[in-house]
């Protein structure tokens, strides 16, 4: 019956019991995991993964028999609380491996008296790995990536394993850490010799996830290559595309991973989708924690971009928007086409409702269908993806094709409606779920109960005698109470199938009747008598058959389903990810109605222009609190035209402190991430040129974590932007050289500004309080100067949030810190010090005379294209005609 056990269990070493022996070997399999132990209905935890668990899940740590002359510490978990402890132990970064009973106690008897149970490691549960959604963030990916570095590239592979999506991208070193940060993966597989990489490490550290170190062995690309094939059950890769080796590399890095921790089930994964670095708009980790793109500062959801802008009503819609929100793309016609299908549903209110409604009732597939195709799914996962295709049917009859072609659904919505269509095969499996499944089925398979009645006739004829015969037992109680005068309860237990109990007191006239009685005695307890009649016993054995062939069947019809679900996975994942798509479009185009939203015009120029612009989040926290919120215009042009009108490349954005400079410039590049995210924009009117690169740093904020000093971290920062960003990018700064003494800063904030102007000459917002960077404006072609208006009424601070051209020429810090509360005393002499301080600096004001000011400074090395890096890169020598081939094409992307 069943197949030959992987591991038969072995003989234990000596002084070792048997099961002990077992044990010893699952954790020699799995050194770095703690493992769950299967004994029974705990799951047990020995020597230091019982102590770890003990202090980490506040279960009792106690002592049983001996190893090697010492006690053994132990820690239980029962079998059915393991999902809460399994997320606590996950979520304190720990990876547990689960070592199950593979056969039952009958099993392991007919290969002898004194077998013990077979036990192997089922699954080893890691931070990136999971699939239970009790251990998920239902409106959250969780993600596990690799990386790896090939011939001077870079690529990330990342799965998503409860969703089945697979991404593979090659990008340039440098642009690492932003590739790997937009996925904030949970996890992070790396080869062992690139863990302290100085190129790899900030990568890693930057990602967010838990970092695994894999033999670097593992990413060799012969064996990577073939561990990927093997995983996708294909004879070449080459027909998922022309990988680049570092790309194959990090998929084998995926592949050896879940090979392990899935003990060789094989996950339903979609081929790689993969996309060049060129694709997206790269944001680094800096930049999308300054910006709280999908988490705060403090790492909370609440109070980002992404819940503010969240409309969706399903899980899967919820992930879809997060990914679109994480990696805005950069290509214009794949951003408008986005655009057109937010505007298109948004024109529309009475489909966009219908459209949500439908949508809000349907579960979530994608992850059903990977944990059915894991073998970890039950019957409710089968119900998700019958409500899934349901409801996919019914969304195709809501777009009722128009006779005007011109108000047709955009490209991106026909192809939503295009992957709704089922194919037969998937109407069939609809179809058998209607008819087949419970509406409200069990979550587990194992009990039963959850094929139709009618379904199949012989299941339900063994339903049947299973049930009259528990009729027939009901109906024996009453008998043998009228019978035999005794005041008799059947029950049941699993070792003695029914029997009939009384208390030992009624019992004894039955004792009494001798060999001729029809009560036959099975137990005796404290209190109670336990008996049987061969009828009892007979209806007993045909219950439990009955039950039994019940169960077996709804088994195999479950089977059946689950493996229809695996052959189909590709399909049904792609109606799930329409479904999500749909979704995320019409809940943008709600939110853009919702916040009056307007349509971005975005095209390659290098323009930046925005009428009346608003920032998401502060704006709908001021509304909350009943103020208004002062929109601003802003116009940067990367373009070098001179002359009237002319738009700056980089603006000195001065003005009291609390006036709004942050707010002004976090909200611009926010208007960047929404439109290329294929978003609407909170303004009266956008003109975007795509920008590649987007930077935004704050200056001064602490990494005590990460050992080093504000200001090491603030130029740490700085630097990685003035050797990254190009023409085609967008800069904001905030204070930037605040961190260290006055001229100090100054002149780094200086220094700063030009080489963005003159050497990145990327589109620039630059906020400071040293006002002295206001003279930029005279020596430099593109500056201009920008000020957040405050204004004084009868010795109080009125703030207008307004900007306007012009440079500030204080920072009234003083009255902010009366507003603030500062004790009137300190206030009134704070005042008298600066009075005099500003005296003093009048008198001998001698800024000019700094060399700072007035030496032209060598100009800068010319900067290295991406370019002229990625041709320095290339070795026509090493390489193969088809290398040298898709050598072109990465070029030709950088060109574009
Ligand atoms: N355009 C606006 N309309 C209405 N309120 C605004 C606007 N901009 C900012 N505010 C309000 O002013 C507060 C302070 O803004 P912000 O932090 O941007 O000021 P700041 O000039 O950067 O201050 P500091 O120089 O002290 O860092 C915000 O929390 C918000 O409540």
């Amino acid at each position: 019956m069943n197949a030959p056990l992987a591991h038969p269990p072995q003989p234990a070493p000596d002084g070792v019991t048997p099961v002990m022996g077992q044990y010893l070997a699952a954790k020699a399999a799995q050194p770095d995991a703690i493992v769950f132990f299967r004994m029974g209905d705990f799951y047990e935890l020995f020597f230091k993964d019982a102590e770890i668990a003990s202090a980490l899940l506040g279960i009792t740590l106690t002592r049983r028999g001996k190893h090697q002359g010492e006690d053994i510490p132990m820690a239980g978990v029962p079998v059915h609380a393991m999902d809460g402890y399994l997320a606590r132990l996950i979520r304190a970064g720990q990876r547990v491996a689960i070592c199950d009973q593979i056969e039952t106690p009958a099993e392991a008897k007919k290969r002898g008296s004194k077998a013990i149970v077979a036990r192997d490691i089922v699954r080893v549960v890691t931070p990136g790995t999971l699939t239970e959604d009790s251990l998920l963030e239902a409106r959250g990916a969780n993600r596990l990536a690799a990386v790896a570095i090939r011939k001077g590239r870079a690529a990330v592979a990342v799965v998503e394993l409860s969703a089945g999506a697979v991404d593979s991208v090659a990008c340039a070193l440098e642009d690492l850490a932003a590739t790997l940060a937009a996925f904030r993966p949970s996890e992070v597989l790396v080869p062992d010799k690139l863990f302290s990489d100085d190129a790899v490490r900030p990568a890693l550290d930057g990602s967010g996830g838990v970092v695994q170190a894999l033999a670097s062995a593992v990413a060799e690309p012969a064996a990577a290559r073939d561990r990927v094939e093997r995983l996708y059950g294909v004879a070449s890769l080459d027909g998922f595309g022309a990988f680049e080796e570092a790309e194959v590399s990090a998929l084998g890095l995926v592949a050896a991973y879940l090979e392990t921790t899935q003990a060789g089930k094989v996950p339903a994964l979609t081929p790689p989708r993969r996309s060049g670095e060129s694709g997206f708009l790269a944001i680094d980790p800096a930049t999308r924690q300054s910006l709280e793109i999908d988490r705060t500062q403090r790492g909370e959801r609440e109070g980002s971009l992404l819940a503010c802008l969240d409309r969706t009503v399903t899980s899967g819609g919820a992930r879809a928007l997060a990914e679109r929100v994480a990696r805005p793309l950069r290509d214009p016609l794949a951003i408008n086409e986005g655009l057109d299908a937010v505007e298109w549903l948004l024109e529309r209110r009475d489909l966009r409702r219908d459209l949500r409604d439908a949508l809000r009732a349907s579960a979530d597939v994608a992850r059903a269908v990977s944990r059915l195709a894991l073998g970890r799914g039950g019957p409710r996962d089968l119900a998700a993806i019958r409500s899934g295709l349901d409801i996919a049917e019914s969304i195709g009859g809501l777009f009722v094709v128009p006779a005007n072609p011109l108000s047709a659904p955009p490209q991106r919505l026909l192809g939503c409606l295009d992957r709704l269509t089922l194919s037969p095969d998937l109407g069939r499996l609809k179809i058998d779920l209607i008819e087949g499944l419970m509406d409200e089925p069990p979550h587990l398979a194992r009990d039963g109960g959850f094929v139709r009645p009618g379904f199949r006739p012989e299941l339900d004829a063994a339903r049947t005698l299973r049930d009259d015969s528990r009729r027939v037992v009901a109906d024996l109680e009453a008998r043998a109470v009228a019978e035999s005068g005794v005041p008799f309860k059947i029950k049941h237990n699993a070792v003695l199938g029914y029997f009939l109990e009384t208390t030992a007191k009624h019992a004894e006239p039955l004792f009494r009747a001798g060999p001729e009685s029809p009560y036959i005695h099975r137990q005796t307890l404290a209190a109670q008598v336990r008996f049987t009649t061969v009828e009892l016993s007979e209806l007993d054995a045909k219950i439990s058959q009955a039950g039994f062939r019940a169960l077996a069947m709804e088994g195999e019809t479950f089977e059946g389903w689950r493996q229809t679900v695996q052959r189909l996975a590709q399909p049904l994942q792609a109606v799930a990810d329409a479904l999500a798509e749909l979704d995320a479009t019409s809940a943008l185009a709600e939110w853009a109605e919702e916040v009056g939203a307007v349509r971005p015009t975005v095209d390659s120029s290098l323009t930046f222009e925005v009428q009346g612009g608003r920032h998401p989040v502060v704006e709908a926290a001021v509304r909350k609190a009943g103020d208004p919120f002062t929109p601003n215009d802003c116009r940067l042009d990367g373009a070098p035209i001179k002359g009237a009108g002319a738009c700056p490349r980089l603006s000195i954005v001065t003005g009291p402190n609390m006036a709004g400079k942050s707010t002004f410039l976090r909200q611009n590049a926010l208007l960047v991430i929404l439109a290329q995210a294929g978003s609407f924009v909170p303004a009266q009117a956008m003109r975007l040129g795509v920008v590649d690169r987007l930077f935004s740093r704050v200056g001064a904020g602490d990494d005590l974590a990460r050992g080093r000093s504000t200001f090491m971290m603030e130029m740490v920062e700085t630097a990685a932007i003035l050797t990254q960003a190009t023409p085609a990018s967008f800069v904001v700064l905030d204070e930037i050289g605040r961190g260290t003494a006055t001229y100090d800063g100054l002149a780094i904030a200086w220094a700063c500004a030009e080489a963005l102007h003159e050497t990145n000459r990327s589109r620039t917002l630059f906020a400071t309080h040293y006002h002295e960077l206001a003279r930029l404006e005279e020596r430099l072609d593109h500056v201009s100067n920008l000020s957040m208006k405050a204004k004084e009424w009868n010795g109080e601070l009125i703030f207008l949030h307004e900007a306007g051209a012009g440079a500030a020429d204080r920072s009234y810090g003083v009255q902010v810190a009366k507003l603030a509360g500062v004790p009137p005393w300190v206030v009134a002499r704070a005042r008298s010090v600066l009075d005099r301080l500003e005296a003093e600096k009048a008198a001998n004001d001698k800024l000019d005379d700094l060399p700072l000011f007035a030496v032209a400074e060598p100009p800068p090395p010319p900067m290295k294209s991406i370019m002229d890096e990625a041709v320095a890169a290339l070795d026509p020598d090493a390489m193969s005609p088809r290398e040298a081939l898709e050598a072109l094409y990465r070029l030709k992307a950088l060109k574009v």
